[in-house]
């Protein structure tokens, strides 16, 4: 049986979880969640949000304020222990051990549960060939690239067969460019395995690239949970809007005279610039050529900021009067 067919896939439920430190002060307000089985989660939201304590109360590391359950599947696993929970985790930073080759380091969970040296080899081999690491087995940690040791964190943490994977700014510690391959070559080997996971990023891209679905966070609350799409088109809140992606807000006399509505909220590439004369009238203040794209940054004639973004080929330059229309206007 491959590894990737023998991992169960569980759920996990969160019932009346909230988190309060000793001051007194909330982490985590009272929150209900559940993780399909075999479901991509991803946690986002900014930075001191509860992210990480939302993660950590998952895996054992911090209890839940009395009243919270936490289940996997149908076993309650609120008062078990981090080691018993079944749960692979990849924190920031990976944590490998730096006096291990990179097979001691897959095989390390292996060896502290006393699996047999004959059936963790055979796990290793397994675990190196699923993250493509087989030539650097015997390579010492210091000597690997920083993709090269987050893919052994990754194995380390599967190796263990664990009943949910869970992973914190896996991708953080890596550059942008080793990251966007990082996210495709992980997303591949999620749906791969099969098994249910809870990734904490505070990346829009990453969390719209890897989860299955996305719960975004603000101050302790869960402010939307949905696929990325749903929360893209169907933001229950500005928060959430702005979160996955710029969003533009105008008022005032202009706007009410062009679309009829007192203010209007908008995505940049909703924008339409055209000659002056053709609707609302801006000036570019900025442009950023940016490849695929061209951002730029205008004023309303009163004033107010917004951005855009057009093709390639766009040719106004800072300074150049404009108008705009919007391709899809979300009057508020
Ligand atoms: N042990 C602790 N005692 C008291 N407060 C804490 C403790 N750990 C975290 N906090 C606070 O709880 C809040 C939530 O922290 P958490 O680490 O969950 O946020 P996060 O969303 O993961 O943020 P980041 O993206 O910066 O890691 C923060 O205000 C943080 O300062």
């Amino acid at each position: 049986m491959t590894l990737a067919s023998s991992l169960q896939a569980l759920s996990i439920t969160l019932t009346h979880c909230a988190k309060t430190w000793p001051d007194g002060s909330r982490a985590l307000e009272p929150l209900n969640l559940e993780v399909r089985a075999g479901e991509t989660l991803a946690l986002l939201g900014p930075s001191g949000c509860g992210k990480t304590t939302l993660l950590r109360m998952i895996c054992g590391l911090e209890k839940t304020d009395a009243g919270g359950t936490i289940r996997f599947g149908s076993d309650d696993v609120t008062r078990t222990a981090p080691e018993a929970r079944g749960v692979g985790v990849v924190f920031q930073g990976y944590a490998l051990f730096p006096n291990m080759n990179v097979a001691q380091n897959i095989g390390y969970g292996l060896k502290i549960r006393g699996v047999d040296s004959v059936t963790r080899h055979r796990r290793v081999t397994e675990m190196l060939e699923l993250v493509e690491l087989e030539a650097l087995a015997e390579r010492r940690i210091d000597q690997l690239s920083g993709g090269q040791r987050q893919r052994v964190a990754l194995a380390r943490a599967i190796a263990i067969e664990p009943r949910v994977l869970l992973l914190d700014e896996p991708l953080t510690a890596l550059d942008a460019r080793l990251r966007q391959q990082l996210r495709v070559d992980l997303s591949a080997l999620l749906k791969k395995l099969g098994i249910t996971c809870v990734i904490v990023t505070h990346d829009q891209e990453e969390a719209m690239m890897l989860g299955d679905r996305v719960a975004v966070m603000s101050a302790g609350r869960l402010e939307q949970l949905g696929n990325p799409e749903m929360l893209y088109r169907q933001p229950a809140s500005n928060f959430v809007a702005d979160f996955l992606g710029t969003l533009c807000h105008l008022r005032g006399g202009p706007v009410k005279h062009h679309h009829g509505v007192d203010s209007l909220t908008f995505r940049p590439h909703e924008v339409q610039l055209q000659a002056p004369g053709h609707g609302l009238a801006a000036s570019i203040r900025a442009r950023f050529y940016l490849g695929s794209h061209v951002r730029f940054e205008l004023v309303l004639d009163d004033g107010q900021p917004f951005t855009a973004l057009a093709g390639p080929d766009a040719p106004w330059q800072p300074g150049d009067s404009v108008s705009i229309t919007l391709n899809q206007t979300h009057a508020a």
